[in-house]
């Protein structure tokens, strides 16, 4: 682990607060691990493009494909994404280096500061409550469960949808609880929902830590950070995801458990207004995670998925 002292590592990160909180996090494991860390600040056009519905930008991958620029530039040696943002399509030249241990995979029900410490959960909200969502995922399950629930869009980072709910715009949104947990936020939790309930989109609370692919110094340096079980569960959701082609904005959700040597794999896709949907649940061992979620997928489409996914 001496091999970098001559040059500092560069990791590049976003400017939002999640970002950079888990740019610091991985560079203090990769610090006490004996490298040098230098963190390299660089906008994105996910960034920029704070209005308007996220699927009006259109492409995938608005938040990490500036990054994947920068690494193929080298300008920067490596890069912490969300993976759940990263798109599934494989990056000439680079590599998915390591995937640390997962957060928490939830997605969290919050309500408005004014209304804790009581807690509120989805079976307490009121007839037609307004529940602020951007995702597809989210607005469709929600829908199921709630049919009278009253769904609309929202954007910006954790602290601006925070802000937009405690000023009265909506009685509840939906967060990853992994993104509150990592900002200190998970006072804020108003109920963790169940995966039968909203199942998370595919690897959910996971980071992915990019570099080149040919750089074996730095593939050296973050292979302590690899978690085999995330990686497992991972692979099996991001497989899952590919096959369906449903592309990040699609409602579809997959979700892989550990247990051990086993892998269980569960995925869902919902019409948009949630009241159609086909879900899988099966399992296998994790050395055949591509195996589990191509099984998933495969059965998901058997039943009828395609139809239910949106045309994009
Ligand atoms: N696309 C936004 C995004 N990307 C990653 C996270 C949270 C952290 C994670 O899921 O790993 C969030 C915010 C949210 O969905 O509430």
């Amino acid at each position: 682990m001496t091999e970098h002292s001559a040059r500092p590592l560069r990791l590049g990160t976003r400017a939002s607060k999640l970002a950079r909180w888990q740019a610091e996090h991985i560079a203090g494991r990769l610090r006490e691990l004996g490298a040098k860390v230098e963190i390299v600040l660089l906008r994105t056009q996910g960034d920029a493009q704070q209005s308007g519905p996220i699927a009006a930008i259109g492409a995938q991958g608005v938040f990490t494909k500036e990054l994947q620029r920068a690494l193929l530039d080298c300008q920067i040696d490596l890069a912490v994404h969300s993976m759940k943002d990263l798109p599934t399509e494989k990056v000439d030249g680079l590599a998915v280096a390591a995937v640390p241990i997962r957060e928490d995979h939830h997605d969290a029900l919050v309500a408005p500061a004014a209304l804790a410490p009581a807690p509120t959960t989805l079976a307490d909200l009121p007839h037609g409550a307004h529940v602020g969502t951007g995702s597809a995922r989210r607005r469709s399950q929600l829908l199921a469960a709630r049919p009278d629930l009253k769904v609309s869009g929202i954007r910006g980072n954790v602290d601006t949808r925070l802000a937009k709910l405690d000023a009265g715009d909506f009685d509840a949104i939906l967060l990853a609880a992994a993104g509150l947990r990592r900002l200190g936020l998970e006072d804020r939790i108003s109920q963790l929902l169940p995966i039968e309930i909203m199942t998370p989109a595919p690897a959910q609370g996971a980071l992915a830590i990019e570099c080149r692919a040919d750089d074996q110094p730095t593939l050296a340096a973050l292979r302590p950070l690899e978690d085999a079980a995330a990686r497992a569960a991972i692979t099996a959701e991001r497989t899952a995801l590919r096959k369906l082609e449903g592309g990040c904005l699609a409602a579809m959700g997959a979700h892989a458990r550990v247990d051990g040597e086993q892998l269980s794999l569960r995925a869902i896709v919902l019409s948009d207004d949630g009241s159609q949907h086909v879900w899988v649940e099966d399992q296998a061992p994790t050395y055949a995670a591509v195996d589990l979620g191509t099984a998933v997928a495969t059965r998901l489409l058997d039943q009828g998925a395609a139809e239910l996914l949106r045309p994009r």
